[in-house]
């Protein structure tokens, strides 16, 4: 017998602490929605568009097929997942708690926390407690019910690393009180933030940035379905600057939309959509919503610092693009840093980049000159240069 078997009796109305926020979200499918069809349209994209089910989700074909096998088998261990923002934590969950306990029963037998709003222990202590230590009856109707798995509550605790030690080692605790009829889903983006103790007691899933190709499967559904007009090298563009993140690429993708729509007349009537004329997305469009700096300048920027040793030339450059582009200095090392590891150079000079820039990013981020910190961006490249002679 699996210590799923056990079937709880008492049936227990919903409690009001239970915050199933994704509740658009489970709607959020086309096919599936309830909503009017205006509220429909006024939905950021990330939430119309999260999958609805399991097969929805876009790569992390290896994590799948595992929950899908804890179902059948009819074992649902404690759950830990963990990775970058925007690869499909939160949406995994979502749909293997609609896979168990079908979109009717989500309200009852799900309690999802955003533990980085409420990092108390409080949180720990009563929201959670109430939750767990309520008992459900057995849900009919599925065939993971049947087989008892649906019996069980499940609580899923997103943005987990920033809850408290303290918090961390309560839910410890709780975790191990009401194993019988709960099952929890930890959700973060670090691992190494949570406290061995609760790492333990999970099974973890590393959902890492998605393929590019993941991505644009979805994106290419995006365009088609809200007739988003683009040019093919944008779509390459949207989808390589969102780096694995999916929400990235979706948010950028309606925010570039959006800003190529005219605004319908304040007074008068409404321009039917059909009669919409918008202008087209270019890869240009892409890269000013993204704020990363375009190729053209990049490239210019590269070039100068590796043929040029007059460093006044050098800044010249690259402060005169700065204000020209509106570029911030973050985003060019960050870009200048992913031209230089592709150069064919001496393992010393690559390291002094790296290295070099590594800090002036550092110095950046923690509020440093602007100005100084161009200057150490020019130093940091010549000096690698210099090494190579
Ligand atoms: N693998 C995926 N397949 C399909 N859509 C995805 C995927 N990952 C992310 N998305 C889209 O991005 C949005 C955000 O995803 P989700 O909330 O699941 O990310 P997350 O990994 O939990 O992020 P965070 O760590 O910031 O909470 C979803 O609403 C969905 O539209």
């Amino acid at each position: 017998m699996s210590d799923f078997d056990d079937e709880m009796d008492i049936d227990v109305p919903p409690s009001k602490d239970i915050t199933f926020s994704s509740d658009t979200a489970a709607k959020g499918k086309r096919s599936a929605a309830n909503l009017p069809v205006e509220a429909e349209d006024s939905l950021p994209w990330v939430e119309k568009y999260r999958p609805v089910s399991l097969s929805d989700v876009s790569g992390h074909q290896d994590i799948l097929a595992t929950i899908n096998k804890f179902v059948d088998s009819n074992r649902l261990p404690h759950l830990l997942f963990y990775g970058p923002p925007g690869t499909g934590k939160t949406s995994t969950i979502l749909a293997l708690a609609r896979r168990i306990y079908g979109h009717q029963n989500m309200r009852q037998m799900v309690l999802e926390l955003n533990a980085s709003d409420d990092r108390g222990i409080e949180v720990v202590r009563e929201h959670i407690k109430t939750f767990a230590s309520t008992k459900q009856i057995f849900t009919a109707g599925s065939s993971a019910s049947r087989a008892g798995i649906a019996g069980f509550k499940l609580i899923i605790l997103d943005e987990a690393d920033a809850m408290t030690n303290t918090a961390q080692m309560a839910l410890r605790r709780i975790m191990e009180k009401y194993t019988a009829n709960t099952r929890f889903c930890i959700i973060a983006n670090y691992a190494h933030k949570l406290s061995p103790a609760l790492l333990s007691r999970c099974t973890r899933f590393r959902f890492s940035p998605l393929h590019e190709q993941d991505i644009r499967v979805l994106v290419d559904k995006v365009i088609e379905e809200e007739g988003v007009k683009i040019m093919p090298d944008a779509v390459d563009s949207l989808v390589r600057l969102s780096k694995g993140d999916m929400r990235r690429a979706l948010n950028v993708l309606q925010a570039c939309h959006a800003s190529s729509t005219p605004l319908q007349p304040r007074d008068g009537p409404k321009i039917p959509e059909q009669d919409i004329v918008r202008e087209t997305i270019t890869t240009e469009t892409i890269y000013n919503c993204v704020a990363a700096p375009p190729p053209d300048a990049i490239k210019k920027i590269l070039s100068t610092l590796l043929s040029t040793s007059d460093v006044t030339s050098c800044l010249s450059t690259i402060n005169t693009l700065k204000a020209a582009q509106g570029l911030a200095l973050a985003d060019i090392i960050t870009a200048l840093s992913e031209e230089l590891v592709k150069l064919e150079v001496k393992p010393q000079v690559m390291i002094t980049w790296l290295e070099t820039l590594a800090d002036v990013e550092h110095r950046v981020s923690s509020g440093a000159s602007e100005a100084i910190q161009t200057a150490a961006v020019v130093g940091a490249v010549r000096n690698g240069v210099e090494l190579m002679g």
